[in-house]
Protein backbone atom coordinates (compact mmCIF):
# COMPACT_ATOMS: atom_id res chain seq x y z
CA UNK A 1 0.00 0.00 0.00
CA UNK A 2 1.26 3.57 -0.81
CA UNK A 3 1.17 6.06 2.05
CA UNK A 4 3.30 9.05 3.26
CA UNK A 5 3.93 11.98 1.08
CA UNK A 6 1.39 11.03 -2.12
CA UNK A 7 -1.50 12.25 -1.93
CA UNK A 8 -3.32 8.72 -3.34
CA UNK A 9 -6.39 8.87 -0.79
CA UNK A 10 -7.22 12.52 -1.79
CA UNK A 11 -10.27 12.17 -3.79
CA UNK A 12 -9.41 15.02 -6.19
CA UNK A 13 -7.59 11.96 -7.89
CA UNK A 14 -10.63 10.55 -8.88
CA UNK A 15 -10.15 10.23 -12.30
CA UNK A 16 -13.64 11.41 -14.25
CA UNK A 17 -14.79 10.37 -17.35
CA UNK A 18 -17.88 11.14 -19.47
CA UNK A 19 -20.62 8.76 -19.14
CA UNK A 20 -20.35 5.44 -21.79
CA UNK A 21 -23.47 6.10 -23.59
CA UNK A 22 -22.79 4.69 -26.96
CA UNK A 23 -21.23 0.95 -27.30
CA UNK A 24 -20.56 -1.92 -29.84
CA UNK A 25 -20.07 -4.95 -29.58
CA UNK A 26 -17.88 -6.67 -33.07
CA UNK A 27 -17.80 -10.05 -34.09
CA UNK A 28 -16.23 -11.78 -37.22
CA UNK A 29 -13.55 -9.34 -37.46
CA UNK A 30 -11.68 -12.85 -38.06
CA UNK A 31 -15.06 -14.44 -40.17
CA UNK A 32 -13.64 -18.07 -38.91
CA UNK A 33 -13.72 -17.19 -35.00
CA UNK A 34 -17.36 -18.44 -34.43
CA UNK A 35 -18.09 -17.93 -30.98
CA UNK A 36 -18.36 -14.34 -31.77
CA UNK A 37 -19.88 -14.10 -35.16
CA UNK A 38 -22.47 -16.34 -33.34
CA UNK A 39 -23.08 -14.19 -30.47
CA UNK A 40 -23.17 -11.02 -32.45
CA UNK A 41 -25.31 -12.67 -35.28
CA UNK A 42 -27.73 -13.43 -31.99
CA UNK A 43 -27.50 -9.98 -30.39
CA UNK A 44 -28.69 -8.38 -34.01
CA UNK A 45 -31.73 -10.27 -33.72
CA UNK A 46 -32.91 -9.92 -30.71
CA UNK A 47 -30.79 -7.77 -28.56
CA UNK A 48 -32.64 -8.07 -25.44
CA UNK A 49 -30.00 -9.50 -23.27
CA UNK A 50 -27.73 -6.52 -23.96
CA UNK A 51 -29.70 -3.98 -23.46
CA UNK A 52 -29.28 -1.80 -20.37
CA UNK A 53 -30.57 1.25 -19.58
CA UNK A 54 -29.63 4.74 -21.00
CA UNK A 55 -26.79 2.82 -23.18
CA UNK A 56 -27.06 2.17 -26.63
CA UNK A 57 -25.49 -0.97 -27.57
CA UNK A 58 -24.93 -1.99 -31.00
CA UNK A 59 -24.36 -5.71 -31.93
CA UNK A 60 -22.24 -5.54 -34.94
CA UNK A 61 -20.47 -7.94 -37.99
CA UNK A 62 -17.20 -6.13 -39.39
CA UNK A 63 -16.30 -8.29 -42.15
CA UNK A 64 -19.69 -9.66 -44.04
CA UNK A 65 -17.65 -11.10 -46.73
CA UNK A 66 -14.89 -13.09 -44.35
CA UNK A 67 -18.33 -14.43 -42.09
CA UNK A 68 -19.81 -16.20 -45.41
CA UNK A 69 -17.34 -17.64 -46.81
CA UNK A 70 -15.64 -18.65 -42.90
CA UNK A 71 -12.14 -17.83 -43.50
CA UNK A 72 -10.44 -14.84 -41.34
CA UNK A 73 -10.34 -12.47 -43.90
CA UNK A 74 -10.75 -12.17 -47.86
CA UNK A 75 -7.91 -9.62 -49.21
CA UNK A 76 -6.19 -8.55 -45.79
CA UNK A 77 -6.17 -8.68 -42.02
CA UNK A 78 -8.99 -6.06 -41.01
CA UNK A 79 -7.36 -6.13 -37.57
CA UNK A 80 -4.39 -5.07 -38.75
CA UNK A 81 -6.12 -2.30 -41.01
CA UNK A 82 -7.17 0.74 -38.87
CA UNK A 83 -4.01 2.90 -39.65
CA UNK A 84 -4.30 6.71 -39.99
CA UNK A 85 -2.88 6.06 -43.76
CA UNK A 86 -5.33 3.04 -44.78
CA UNK A 87 -8.46 5.52 -42.85
CA UNK A 88 -7.73 7.71 -45.32
CA UNK A 89 -6.47 6.24 -48.60
CA UNK A 90 -8.11 7.55 -52.04
CA UNK A 91 -9.11 4.50 -54.77
CA UNK A 92 -12.69 3.40 -53.16
CA UNK A 93 -13.64 -0.04 -54.93
CA UNK A 94 -10.28 -0.02 -56.07
CA UNK A 95 -8.69 -0.25 -52.45
CA UNK A 96 -8.97 -4.07 -50.99
CA UNK A 97 -12.49 -5.26 -49.52
CA UNK A 98 -10.98 -4.87 -45.42
CA UNK A 99 -9.92 -1.74 -46.02
CA UNK A 100 -12.91 -0.40 -47.29
CA UNK A 101 -14.68 -1.94 -44.32
CA UNK A 102 -12.22 -0.22 -42.32
CA UNK A 103 -13.16 3.12 -43.93
CA UNK A 104 -16.97 2.35 -43.10
CA UNK A 105 -16.54 1.13 -39.64
CA UNK A 106 -14.57 4.34 -39.09
CA UNK A 107 -17.28 6.30 -40.48
CA UNK A 108 -19.68 5.02 -38.67
CA UNK A 109 -17.97 4.48 -35.11
CA UNK A 110 -15.39 7.18 -35.36
CA UNK A 111 -13.46 8.44 -36.56
CA UNK A 112 -10.76 7.19 -34.08
CA UNK A 113 -9.01 9.80 -32.09
CA UNK A 114 -12.03 12.12 -32.17
CA UNK A 115 -14.63 13.03 -29.33
CA UNK A 116 -17.63 11.57 -31.86
CA UNK A 117 -15.80 8.08 -31.23
CA UNK A 118 -17.84 5.50 -29.73
CA UNK A 119 -17.00 5.01 -26.03
CA UNK A 120 -16.40 1.36 -25.88
CA UNK A 121 -16.09 -1.17 -28.68
CA UNK A 122 -15.94 -4.58 -27.95
CA UNK A 123 -14.43 -7.05 -30.35
CA UNK A 124 -15.15 -10.85 -29.69
CA UNK A 125 -12.32 -13.35 -30.81
CA UNK A 126 -11.69 -17.00 -30.25
CA UNK A 127 -8.03 -18.47 -30.38
CA UNK A 128 -7.24 -22.06 -31.38
CA UNK A 129 -4.67 -21.41 -28.35
CA UNK A 130 -5.49 -22.29 -24.98
CA UNK A 131 -5.72 -19.66 -23.56
CA UNK A 132 -8.47 -19.59 -21.65
CA UNK A 133 -10.68 -16.01 -21.28
CA UNK A 134 -8.73 -13.16 -22.05
CA UNK A 135 -8.98 -9.84 -22.35
CA UNK A 136 -6.69 -7.75 -24.45
CA UNK A 137 -6.04 -3.74 -23.67
CA UNK A 138 -3.63 -1.22 -25.95
CA UNK A 139 -3.25 0.81 -22.97
CA UNK A 140 -1.66 0.80 -19.17
CA UNK A 141 -3.02 4.25 -18.85
CA UNK A 142 -6.74 3.87 -19.30
CA UNK A 143 -7.91 3.86 -15.82
CA UNK A 144 -11.65 3.48 -17.25
CA UNK A 145 -10.44 0.06 -18.70
CA UNK A 146 -8.65 -0.85 -16.26
CA UNK A 147 -11.44 -0.40 -13.87
CA UNK A 148 -13.56 -2.47 -15.87
CA UNK A 149 -10.79 -5.70 -15.67
CA UNK A 150 -10.78 -5.51 -12.14
CA UNK A 151 -14.46 -5.61 -11.90
CA UNK A 152 -14.71 -8.56 -14.26
CA UNK A 153 -12.01 -10.04 -12.82
CA UNK A 154 -14.07 -10.19 -9.51
CA UNK A 155 -17.84 -10.78 -11.04
CA UNK A 156 -15.74 -13.98 -13.06
CA UNK A 157 -14.09 -15.17 -10.02
CA UNK A 158 -13.14 -18.09 -9.07
CA UNK A 159 -13.22 -18.69 -12.80
CA UNK A 160 -10.35 -16.73 -14.32
CA UNK A 161 -10.11 -14.17 -16.87
CA UNK A 162 -6.40 -12.49 -17.83
CA UNK A 163 -5.30 -9.22 -18.95
CA UNK A 164 -3.00 -9.38 -22.03
CA UNK A 165 -1.98 -5.64 -22.32
CA UNK A 166 -0.40 -5.47 -25.52
CA UNK A 167 2.05 -1.50 -25.90
CA UNK A 168 4.53 -2.80 -27.69
CA UNK A 169 6.22 -0.56 -30.56
CA UNK A 170 6.63 -2.69 -33.15
CA UNK A 171 3.97 -5.45 -32.10
CA UNK A 172 0.91 -3.32 -31.67
CA UNK A 173 -1.23 -3.28 -34.53
CA UNK A 174 -3.98 -1.06 -35.51
CA UNK A 175 -7.18 -3.11 -34.65
CA UNK A 176 -11.00 -2.58 -35.82
CA UNK A 177 -11.68 -1.66 -32.02
CA UNK A 178 -9.36 1.19 -31.92
CA UNK A 179 -11.56 3.44 -33.29
CA UNK A 180 -13.72 3.87 -29.84
CA UNK A 181 -12.00 5.63 -27.05
CA UNK A 182 -12.08 2.56 -24.65
CA UNK A 183 -11.33 -0.56 -27.03
CA UNK A 184 -11.29 -3.80 -25.17
CA UNK A 185 -10.94 -6.87 -27.33
CA UNK A 186 -11.67 -10.46 -26.00
CA UNK A 187 -10.08 -13.56 -27.13
CA UNK A 188 -11.51 -17.02 -25.72
CA UNK A 189 -9.84 -20.37 -26.77
CA UNK A 190 -9.42 -22.89 -27.15
CA UNK A 191 -11.56 -23.27 -29.69
CA UNK A 192 -10.79 -24.25 -33.39
CA UNK A 193 -11.21 -22.04 -36.56
CA UNK A 194 -14.55 -22.73 -37.72
CA UNK A 195 -16.01 -24.38 -34.73
CA UNK A 196 -18.53 -23.52 -32.41
CA UNK A 197 -17.74 -24.79 -28.52
CA UNK A 198 -20.44 -24.85 -26.08
CA UNK A 199 -17.98 -23.62 -23.53
CA UNK A 200 -16.12 -21.06 -24.71
CA UNK A 201 -19.20 -19.46 -26.33
CA UNK A 202 -21.19 -19.59 -22.60
CA UNK A 203 -18.01 -18.07 -20.95
CA UNK A 204 -17.91 -15.02 -24.12
CA UNK A 205 -21.62 -14.55 -23.18
CA UNK A 206 -20.77 -13.85 -19.36
CA UNK A 207 -17.67 -11.85 -19.87
CA UNK A 208 -19.57 -9.44 -21.69
CA UNK A 209 -22.53 -9.48 -19.63
CA UNK A 210 -20.34 -8.43 -16.45
CA UNK A 211 -18.37 -5.94 -18.59
CA UNK A 212 -22.24 -4.16 -19.61
CA UNK A 213 -22.67 -4.03 -15.98
CA UNK A 214 -19.83 -2.27 -15.47
CA UNK A 215 -20.49 0.48 -17.65
CA UNK A 216 -24.16 0.64 -16.45
CA UNK A 217 -23.17 0.90 -12.67
CA UNK A 218 -20.43 3.64 -13.78
CA UNK A 219 -22.67 5.74 -15.70
CA UNK A 220 -25.20 5.41 -12.94
CA UNK A 221 -22.56 7.72 -10.76
CA UNK A 222 -21.22 4.77 -8.90
CA UNK A 223 -17.35 5.87 -7.80
CA UNK A 224 -14.81 2.61 -8.40
CA UNK A 225 -12.20 3.15 -5.39
CA UNK A 226 -7.89 2.98 -6.36
CA UNK A 227 -7.23 -0.60 -7.28
CA UNK A 228 -4.52 -3.01 -9.29
CA UNK A 229 -4.83 -5.28 -11.70
CA UNK A 230 -2.66 -7.81 -12.89
CA UNK A 231 -1.18 -7.65 -16.72
CA UNK A 232 0.72 -9.81 -19.02
CA UNK A 233 2.66 -7.50 -21.18
CA UNK A 234 3.50 -8.50 -24.29
CA UNK A 235 6.93 -8.24 -24.98
CA UNK A 236 8.60 -10.59 -28.02
CA UNK A 237 7.15 -12.57 -31.00
CA UNK A 238 8.74 -16.02 -31.07
CA UNK A 239 8.62 -17.53 -34.64
CA UNK A 240 8.81 -21.40 -35.39
CA UNK A 241 12.52 -22.08 -36.39
CA UNK A 242 12.80 -22.33 -40.36
CA UNK A 243 14.55 -23.49 -43.03
CA UNK A 244 16.53 -21.03 -45.88
CA UNK A 245 12.77 -21.43 -47.68
CA UNK A 246 11.02 -20.31 -44.91
CA UNK A 247 9.36 -23.50 -43.98
CA UNK A 248 9.22 -24.72 -40.71
CA UNK A 249 11.62 -27.47 -38.91
CA UNK A 250 10.00 -27.81 -36.00
CA UNK A 251 6.98 -27.82 -33.75
CA UNK A 252 5.93 -26.21 -30.84
CA UNK A 253 7.44 -28.45 -28.17
CA UNK A 254 5.05 -31.15 -26.19
CA UNK A 255 5.89 -29.86 -22.89
CA UNK A 256 4.70 -26.02 -24.10
CA UNK A 257 1.90 -26.99 -26.00
CA UNK A 258 -1.48 -25.82 -24.50
CA UNK A 259 0.55 -24.45 -21.34
CA UNK A 260 -0.43 -20.76 -22.25
CA UNK A 261 0.33 -18.36 -19.26
CA UNK A 262 2.36 -21.07 -17.58
CA UNK A 263 6.22 -20.06 -16.90
CA UNK A 264 8.78 -20.38 -19.64
CA UNK A 265 12.09 -20.88 -17.97
CA UNK A 266 15.46 -19.96 -19.22
CA UNK A 267 16.45 -23.53 -20.65
CA UNK A 268 13.06 -25.00 -21.11
CA UNK A 269 11.88 -27.20 -24.00
CA UNK A 270 10.63 -24.94 -26.55
CA UNK A 271 10.22 -26.48 -30.05
CA UNK A 272 10.83 -29.98 -31.29
CA UNK A 273 12.21 -30.39 -34.71
CA UNK A 274 11.00 -32.94 -37.32
CA UNK A 275 13.60 -35.30 -35.98
CA UNK A 276 12.94 -34.97 -32.53
CA UNK A 277 15.88 -32.74 -31.12
CA UNK A 278 14.11 -30.16 -28.62
CA UNK A 279 15.58 -26.96 -28.95
CA UNK A 280 15.81 -24.59 -25.44
CA UNK A 281 14.15 -21.53 -24.63
CA UNK A 282 17.64 -18.82 -24.62
CA UNK A 283 15.50 -15.90 -22.94
CA UNK A 284 17.68 -14.49 -19.74
CA UNK A 285 14.69 -14.74 -17.39
CA UNK A 286 11.28 -15.97 -16.74
CA UNK A 287 8.18 -15.28 -19.18
CA UNK A 288 4.66 -16.03 -19.32
CA UNK A 289 3.85 -17.21 -23.25
CA UNK A 290 0.44 -16.66 -24.58
CA UNK A 291 -1.30 -17.61 -28.13
CA UNK A 292 0.72 -20.62 -27.99
CA UNK A 293 0.35 -22.18 -31.85
CA UNK A 294 -2.10 -20.21 -33.06
CA UNK A 295 -3.94 -20.93 -36.49
CA UNK A 296 -3.85 -17.99 -37.44
CA UNK A 297 -0.26 -16.26 -36.43
CA UNK A 298 1.64 -19.49 -39.04
CA UNK A 299 1.03 -16.75 -41.60
CA UNK A 300 2.61 -14.03 -39.43
CA UNK A 301 5.63 -15.99 -38.42
CA UNK A 302 4.47 -16.36 -34.54
CA UNK A 303 5.00 -19.50 -33.08
CA UNK A 304 3.42 -17.63 -29.70
CA UNK A 305 4.34 -14.21 -27.61
CA UNK A 306 6.28 -13.80 -24.55
CA UNK A 307 4.76 -11.79 -21.67
CA UNK A 308 5.83 -10.55 -18.44
CA UNK A 309 3.46 -10.15 -15.45
CA UNK A 310 2.96 -6.71 -14.37
CA UNK A 311 0.71 -4.93 -11.45
CA UNK A 312 -0.60 -1.92 -12.79
CA UNK A 313 -2.26 0.45 -10.43
CA UNK A 314 -5.71 2.55 -11.55
CA UNK A 315 -6.88 5.38 -9.82
CA UNK A 316 -10.39 5.97 -8.56
CA UNK A 317 -12.78 6.49 -11.13
CA UNK A 318 -16.00 8.89 -11.61
CA UNK A 319 -18.68 9.79 -14.01
CA UNK A 320 -17.81 12.99 -14.88
C1 LIG B 1 -6.20 -15.11 -33.00
C2 LIG B 1 -6.51 -13.66 -33.21
O1 LIG B 1 -7.11 -13.32 -34.18
N1 LIG B 1 -6.09 -12.79 -32.31
C3 LIG B 1 -6.32 -11.36 -32.41
C4 LIG B 1 -5.86 -10.68 -31.16
C5 LIG B 1 -6.38 -9.30 -31.01
O2 LIG B 1 -7.57 -9.08 -31.27
O3 LIG B 1 -5.61 -8.41 -30.62
C6 LIG B 1 -5.58 -10.80 -33.62
O4 LIG B 1 -4.47 -11.27 -33.92
O5 LIG B 1 -6.08 -9.92 -34.27
ZN1 LIG C 1 -9.40 -12.97 -34.15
Amino acid sequence: MSNGSSSNNNNNNTARFDAARRVAIFGGTHGNEMSGVTLVNLWMQNSAEIQRKGLEIKPFITNPKAVEKCVRYVDTDLNRAFTQENLSATGGDELPYEVQRAQEINRMFGPKGSAEAYDVIFDLHNTTSNMGCTLILESSKDAFNLQMMNYIKKAFAPASCLVLLNEHPLLKYSTSRSVAKHPVGMEVGPQPQGVLRSNIFEAMRVILKHALDFISLFNEGMEFPPCTVEVFRVLERMDYPRDANGNIIAMVHPNLQDCDWEPLNPGDPMFQTFDGKTIHYQGSSTVYPTFINEAAYYEKQQAFVTTRRETLAASAIRKA
